[in-house]
């Protein structure tokens, strides 16, 4: 009786402690939903603030309703007109294609609202902890007075609107000052009814960042249209994806809806694959990781001379094979064994059956650089490097034989006057810090002449190995015992605790919404950055000990910025 008292007990008490179990449960689940459909309601991305460093940092999130589901197969070309009206902060592009592969673009979809929840979330953190980057984006060295800009210091200027004689314009009906400069009404081809005028509010920020481009640098940090168009490149609908000829390897050009345009550059291998070490650079694949981590290298270095670059995933299927109208790219599609979509394109490299670039199962990883003006509006020179390697496997570079070398360059236009040479050093820098050996040839814009900052183009080749350095990229360097001074002090600057070059490139680089599928850059090829920053700056002072005219001083009449950094 005892026994079967205890046992109704327990039973009782088994019972109840299940329903409290079913209850917290149940509670549980309800708040998880109640939780997502809000996240998922406000999971828009951040506008940008011009305040603000990040890319995505800002105040209130602003959302929006998707562009349309609408897929045209034709193929922008840069004599369309513009589009766009209005400036848009868009979210995640959320289209639904109604082709086949509609069920695993609910997947895609996912994956990418998975990302903007998740940056949401490390925004938020992120305001919280201290900014090594805010902090070294807020020193004086990174913000110094700007040159006095010219006329003839701006890339491209609007054409002045036609200004109507004062008669006349008492006759006539007066013109609405926000009649637009460039219409379009293509609609129906999938591109944004265009209504721009001068008024740069109603410019879409890729226009805006043309119209930026100055002698001196190829954006302005501070300048929120480039936060917003690279946030747009990571996520406007796509309308037109077509290869880009020149080069050696795979390259695609992809229009947006808004007329922007972006270079396309895939992922080939994985992130973390060193180079290896038999590979002369040449035969390298390109990564798409390194060229968004030399963009963020040259912001951080204070350059501003790499067009933005932002990583994107894409869907192989429904933003490259479906709308592409390019027939030599289009025959080139299979499916892998294992079912993914993959495809080769045509070009002198790698561009075969045996070198797919493939998606998983469709989903695919890119870097999307931002177009830079169309060579018919902003021509530009392309330079041989005096330090280009030779591309035999046996024979050396005349750099390679001659210790003197740099005394000839010296003398030699351009790099005997102006800032040529001191230019170059810095980009022997930024290369060194990324090893990339494939610095062949830069360019600069025509019109400027030779009194202008150095393109820094083509970085595909950067960050292939971590666990060794590449001595010979620093050779200029160490050959010619030249530096900026501006461009010194914030290499030391760099190298301090407080700010330390790999903690400000983590930082960056989380801000790029690749980032959190991995890292972008691996910890050793963080840690090697620190590493090589030291050996740069041993090279300068073993060049301060020798030569006196070391430092190019460009700070003249700054000595309140230099004293910052020397205490
Ligand atoms: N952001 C950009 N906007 C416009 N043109 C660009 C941009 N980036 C590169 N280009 C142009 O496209 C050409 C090819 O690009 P890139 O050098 O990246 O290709 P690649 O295949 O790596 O070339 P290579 O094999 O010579 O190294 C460049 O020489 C440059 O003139
Ligand atoms: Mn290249």
């Amino acid at each position: 009786m005892k026994i079967r008292n205890n046992m109704v007990r327990q039973g009782v008490g088994r019972r109840s402690l299940c329903l409290v179990l079913a209850c917290l449960s149940l509670a549980l689940h309800l708040f998880l939903a109640l939780f997502c459909l809000f996240v998922l309601q406000t999971s828009c991305l951040f506008p940008p603030s011009s305040s603000s460093p990040s890319s995505f940092s800002g105040s209130s999130p602003q959302c929006q309703q998707g562009s349309s589901s609408h897929f045209s197969s034709s193929q922008s070309s840069s004599h369309k007109l513009p589009t766009s009206r209005q400036i848009r902060v868009a979210k995640m592009s959320t289209h639904i294609n109604p082709k086949p592969e509609a069920s695993l673009n609910v997947v895609n979809e996912k994956v990418k609202k998975l990302i903007t929840v998740k940056m949401a979330t490390k925004m938020s953190q992120r305001v919280n902890r201290h900014s090594k980057l805010e902090g070294l984006f807020s020193h004086p060295l990174y913000n110094m007075p700007r040159p006095q800009l010219q006329e003839d210091d701006w890339l491209l200027r609007l054409k002045p609107t036609k200004k109507k004689d004062e008669d006349s314009w008492k006759d006539e009906e007066p013109e609405s000052s926000e009649e637009s400069d460039w219409q379009t009404d293509s609609e129906e081809d999938g591109y944004d009814r265009a209504d721009w005028t001068s008024s740069t509010e109603t410019q879409p920020p890729w226009l805006r960042y043309h119209l930026g481009i100055t002698r001196w640098e190829l954006y302005d940090r501070k300048d929120p249209s480039i936060a917003e168009m690279t946030q747009q490149m990571a996520t406007k609908r796509i309308l037109s994806a077509v290869q880009k000829s020149g080069g050696t390897q795979l390259k695609l050009i992809m229009s947006f809806s808004n007329y922007g345009q972006a270079l396309v550059k895939p992922m080939r291998q994985g992130r973390d694959s060193e180079t290896d070490l038999n590979l002369f650079y040449f035969s390298d694949f390109e990564r798409h990781n390194a060229e968004i981590a030399a963009f963020h290298l040259d912001r951080v270095l204070g350059f501003y001379r790499i067009p933005p670059v932002v990583g994107r995933l894409l869907n192989v299927t429904t933003e490259i094979r479906d709308i592409t109208t390019d027939q030599k790219l289009s025959k080139t599609f299979f499916t892998s064994p294992v079912g993914n979509l993959c495809f080769h394109g045509q070009c002198e490299y790698y561009c075969t059956t045996e070198n797919p670039v493939c998606g998983r199962p469709q989903v695919l990883e890119v870097s999307l650089a931002s177009m830079l003006p169309d060579l018919s509006l902003a021509p530009r020179r392309n330079w041989r490097s005096p330090w280009r390697r030779s591309y035999s496997r046996t024979k050396l570079a005349p750099w390679e034989k001659n210790p003197d070398y740099c005394v000839t360059v010296k003398q030699t236009p351009p790099y005997s006057e102006g800032t040529r040479l001191v230019d170059f050093i810095d980009m022997v820098i930024l290369d060194f810090l990324m090893s990339n050996m494939d610095r062949h040839h830069y360019e600069t814009f025509e019109t400027f002449g030779n009194n202008t900052f150095l393109l820094h183009l083509d970085n595909g080749r950067a960050f292939g190995r971590h666990s060794v350095d590449e001595p010979s990229i620093l050779e200029p360097l160490r050959m010619c015992c030249r530096i900026r001074r501006s461009t010194l002090l914030r290499l030391r600057l760099l190298s301090l605790p407080r700010f330390r070059l790999s903690d400000v490139m983590r930082e960056s680089l989380s801000q790029d919404p690749l980032d959190v599928v991995a890292p972008l850059l691996s910890e050793p090829h963080l840690s090697a950055l620190d590493r090589r920053l030291a050996t740069i700056l041993q090279a300068v002072h073993t060049c301060l000990e020798h030569h006196d005219d070391a430092v190019y001083d460009d700070l003249q009449g700054l000595d309140h910025i230099y004293n910052t950094i020397r205490q």
